[in-house]
Order: C-alpha cells, then sequence, then structure tokens
C-alpha cells in the first residue's frame, strides 16, 4: 500500500522529506531528500564536514530538524519515536559505550532498557557474541579494548533488539585493515537481512559493501544513484570526487 501524499510504500524504510538543520545561518544539512527501500544497502559518502552525521543524526530522531521530516518504517522521528526505536539499530560515530562496563554487562543493561525479556535476551546475546565475534573479550572493561572490538561492540548492542533498518555512522573508521575487513564481513551478512545507511568518506567502502550512494556536500544531495555510475577506475572515482565536492581527491 503507498501513501498517495509522499508516494511512499510500506517498503520504504528509511525516508527524509525536505530535512534541514541550520546552526545561526549556517545550514549543516540542507533541504536533504531520499527514500531508502528495503534491503537497500546504502551509502552516505561525502567530504569531512559535509553533514553526514548531521543528517544521520536528524534520520534517527535524535537531533531535532529546523525545517522537514524523518521516518523510520514508516514512524515519523519526532512523533512516533518509540515504534520509530524499536524498528532501528543507530551505530554514533564513536559510541555510545560505557567504558567501565565489559561487553556481557553492556549487552544485558541494554536489553534490560528496552524491556526485553531474560530469556530473549539470553537468546539474543548469544546471537550477536557469535556473529560480532566477541567471545575473548566479553569479560573484559569496553574501555581497555581495541578500537576494533568496541566498534564491533557497539555494533552487537546496535543488533540486540533485531532492528530491520540499520543507520551506522562511520562504522569502520579508525579501524586497521585488518579489521575494517571484519567489519565490512559482518556488514555484508546484515545486509542480506536488512536496510543499511552507512556514512563513509572512503569511495572504496561503498564499492565493497554498498547498492546504492548517496552523495552529500555542503549539506545537500549532490548524486544519488548506483556506485558505478561514480566510475570503474581509481582515476574516475578520484574526477568524480572532485566533481562533487569541488576538492582534489587524496580521501578517495
Ligand atoms: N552543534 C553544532 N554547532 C555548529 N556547527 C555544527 C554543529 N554540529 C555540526 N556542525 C557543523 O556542521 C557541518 C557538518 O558536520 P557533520 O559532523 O554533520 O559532518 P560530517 O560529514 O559527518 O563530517 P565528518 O566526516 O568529519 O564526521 C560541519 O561544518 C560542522 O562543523
Amino acid at each position: 500500500m503507498s501513501d498517495p501524499t509522499t508516494g511512499s510504500t510500506n517498503d520504504t524504510m528509511i525516508e527524509a522529506v525536505r530535512l534541514s538543520k541550520y546552526y545561526g545561518h549556517f545550514a549543516a544539512t540542507q533541504d536533504v531528500n531520499f527514500k531508502i527501500q528495503r534491503g537497500e544497502v546504502a551509502a552516505f559518502l561525502g567530504p569531512n564536514g559535509a553533514g553526514k552525521s548531521t543528517t544521520m543524526k536528524l534520520l534517527t530522531g535524535y537531533l531535532a530538524p529546523s525545517t522537514g521530516k524523518s521516518f523510520i518504517g514508516g514512524f515519523d522521528t519526532q512523533t512516533e519515536r518509540l515504534q520509530a526505536s524499536k524498528v532501528l539499530g543507530y551505530l554514533p560515530e564513536n559510541g555510545p559505550l560505557y567504558p567501565d562496563m565489559t561487553p556481557r554487562g553492556l549487552l544485558r543493561f541494554f536489553g534490560e532498557a528496552r524491556g526485553m525479556g531474560s530469556t530473549e535476551i539470553n537468546r539474543r546475546m548469544h546471537e550477536v557474541i557469535d556473529l560480532c565475534n566477541l567471545h575473548e573479550v566479553l569479560g573484559k572493561p569496553i574501555g581497555k579494548l581495541s578500537k576494533g572490538y568496541r566498534q564491533r561492540v557497539g555494533m552487537a548492542q546496535v543488533l540486540l533488539h533485531e532492528p530491520e533498518v540499520l543507520i551506522l555512522d562511520e562504522p569502520t573508521s579508525g579501524l586497521d585493515p585488518n579489521q575494517i575487513r571484519d567489519v565490512r564481513q559482518v556488514i555484508r551478512t546484515l545486509g542480506e537481512t536488512k536496510t543499511i545507511l552507512l556514512s563513509t568518506h572512503i569511495l572504496q567502502e561503498v564499492e565493497a559493501m554498498c547498492n546504492r550512494v548517496i552523495f552529500i556536500n555542503e549539506g545537500r544531495v549532490v548524486f544519488d544513484g548506483h556506485p558505478s555510475e561514480l566510475g570503474s577506475t581509481p582515476a574516475e572515482l578520484d574526477q568524480k570526487f572532485h566533481e562533487l565536492t569541488g576538492m582534489v581527491g587524496p580521501q578517495v
């Protein structure tokens, strides 16, 4: 069934409608519109400071927009916050993780906070610990873990309540190549069953994991399409990045 006023269908899982966020006169996000359908794995690509994190916070309802609306699983993230949060798993950049807790304690704490029963918590803890490969660190304080393990603990926490939609802010940032490979593998596996929007400023990330790319620059969407449309060789990708941002592309 579709909504005749917006053209959205039941398969629209993430939607931005004329989203803007102003800090004084500065627009961090400006008139952003898109729909991500069930089963898509989309990358939010753009240079540092382009507005990726701000837009993700607006999409999740974490930040109130200056104008516009966002929907997760069809729920308005400002007025139907609780319903939206049941469908959504949001991994913010760098956290939130409690450094003195152990991964085991943290997962139990978030399961209880989400109102999950103890049988369900135990079942899901086993599953996310396996998926994110946390066995070795379950009893160690999170603050003592490597960045790669901390990122995997964050991912496990996000997945605990089996959300259909994942919004992941720079899930591989600051990781070493082995850790990046592991996290990409987890995301590819998740992409088989979930709708995902992840942010990155690395073009290779997009090609490795995503079937759609939404390119943002200075708060605006400047490209929305299949990653192959950005080019196939490193030189073409550099050129496209340059065209879209007006920057030379060492980040690419
Ligand atoms: N609370 C705030 N007050 C004022 N300006 C802000 C605030 N939050 C973000 N900005 C500005 O908005 C712009 C977009 O920031 P944002 O963090 O969304 O970009 P980003 O694309 O996620 O960047 P990065 O890749 O560096 O994380 C930046 O210029 C940033 O300085």
